[in-house]
């Protein structure tokens, strides 16, 4: 057996990035810029109102208070959007509204709940600063300065800045498109129909293309396979292709018709092996194809799936995509003891509640078998556990890796008040 570092390491050392495209800016959301992208526009724009008010000259307000008001006749309006150059006669104002271009001359913006709010001849209350509620073009932008910088993650902030400084197409690491295939005789899809004796639904399909939706790639295709040799070995040299990754689930241990290994066996780096690590012990990666199109296969049990992703599959897309996210994780102490796979790393499906000192409580989520579906799914975390370790004792502080957004977690203990309720 190796252990899950030397795994990990080997499949790392063999995933490179993929290649970059350019895309209009908001399609390349939740992408990697691989380029600085620089700003093609002064931003603001121009000089510009941000209040509803009047544009004015300081000097024509000189000495005004609340007491000492003063009136001026207002030469028009400036709504945002306006495109004639205006200028501000001295002795007058403009009423303008946020966003339109200052006119020349002004100085500074007073609004309008400083005035009385007529339109043809205002009252103003009070003497503004230099450049009172004026937005300078420029000041937050400048044409040629870094929006987004090389390696960034495109969110919704990213997507605004760099529409807003005038940027059309980004260039990013490409999308990663992963094709998923579960194998089985045994397996009826989702939605195709009785599930008959001897049959059980394809579960790890859905949850792995559920997966890799959350690390941020795309599955582009989700298929089924019978136990066919042929079968198997044309529809994974179809899918190198196009797939930036392949993940297999299921035929890869002892069995007579596990079929995946048979096949893949002696295929370009395609390496078969057991892990020291409870559940997923058996693994299987190699980059196959003149593409070096990295492929899991990972095994049938859901539970022993689900951990072979998070543990190997999620680090090798990210690292595929240009991202260095790592999971997400934590620490708790035991609230009971249990058992562990001893010389393996141990990875026990979790509940989390909260303890008195604000902590995370931790507590098996149902038993160990890698088939035990129901427990999964109230898993908050998988508890990892060091291979020379037995079992985990109560009041022990335990390292987790969390299955669900911490926030997604906090605010359900805060809603039960920790308890499950
Ligand atoms: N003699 C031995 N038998 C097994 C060993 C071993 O060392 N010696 N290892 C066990 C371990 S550990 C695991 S994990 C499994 C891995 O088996 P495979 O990857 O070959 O998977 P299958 O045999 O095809 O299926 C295992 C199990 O999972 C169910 N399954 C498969 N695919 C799906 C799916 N898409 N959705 C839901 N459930 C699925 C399948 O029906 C089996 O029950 O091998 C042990 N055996
Ligand atoms: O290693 Mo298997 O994944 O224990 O169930």
């Amino acid at each position: 057996m190796i252990s899950v570092e030397e795994h990990l390491e080997s499949i790392l050392r063999q995933v490179g990035r993929v290649g970059t495209v350019r895309l209009p800016v908001p399609r390349a959301h939740g992408l990697v810029t691989a380029a600085d992208v620089v700003s093609r526009a002064d931003l603001p724009r121009f000089d510009n109102s941000s209040m509803d008010g009047y544009a004015v000259r300081r000097a024509d307000l000189a000495g005004v208070t609340s007491e000492q008001v003063r009136l001026l006749p207002v030469a028009g309006d400036i709504a945002a959007g306006e495109g004639e150059p205006r200028t501000l006669e001295p002795g007058t104002v403009w009423r303008i509204m946020t966003g339109a271009p200052v006119p020349a001359g002004a100085d500074a913006v007073v609004r309008v709940e400083d005035t009385d709010g007529h339109p043809r001849e205002a009252q103003f209350r009070v003497e503004p600063e230099e450049g009172a509620n004026i937005r300078r073009a420029g000041e937050d932008l400048r044409v040629g300065d870094v929006v987004v910088p090389a390696g960034t993650r495109l969110g919704p902030a990213q997507i605004a800045a760099a529409i807003s400084a005038g940027v059309q197409e980004v260039e990013v690491v490409g999308p990663v498109r992963v094709v998923i295939l579960s194998t089985g005789d045994e397996l009826v899809p989702f939605g195709g129909g009785e599930v008959g004796p001897g049959q059980i639904i394809d579960s790890n399909g859905p949850m792995l293309e559920a997966l890799v939706r959350e690390a941020g790639c795309y599955p582009v295709h989700v298929g089924h396979l019978p136990d066919d040799e042929a079968l198997t070995r044309k529809e994974v040299r179809r899918h190198l292709d196009h797939a930036d990754a392949i993940i297999t689930t299921g035929g890869v241990s002892k069995g007579a018709y596990d079929i995946v290994k048979k096949v893949l066996t002696g295929e370009g780096s395609m390496e078969f092996t057991e892990v020291a690590m409870q559940p997923g012990k058996p693994q299987g990666f190699g980059v196959l194809g003149r593409r070096k199109v990295p492929v899991f296969t990972l095994p049938g049990n859901p539970v022993s799936s689900l951990v072979s992703f998070e543990v190997f599959v999620r680090p090798a897309l990210e690292e595929r995509a240009g991202r260095r996210a790592g999971g997400s994780t934590a620490t708790g102490l035991a609230t009971v003891g249990w058992r562990t796979a001893s010389g393996r790393r141990t990875f026990t499906r979790v509940r989390l509640e909260r303890d008195p000192a604000g902590g995370y409580a931790v507590s098996p989520a149902g038993g160990a078998g890698s088939h035990l579906l129901g427990g999964l799914s109230m898993a908050d975390a998988l508890a990892v556990s060091p291979e020379d370790a037995e079992d985990v004792l109560p009041g022990a502080e335990v390292e987790l890796l969390l299955l669900r957004p911490k926030s997604e977690i906090d605010a359900r203990l805060a809603a039960t008040g920790g308890s499950d309720a």
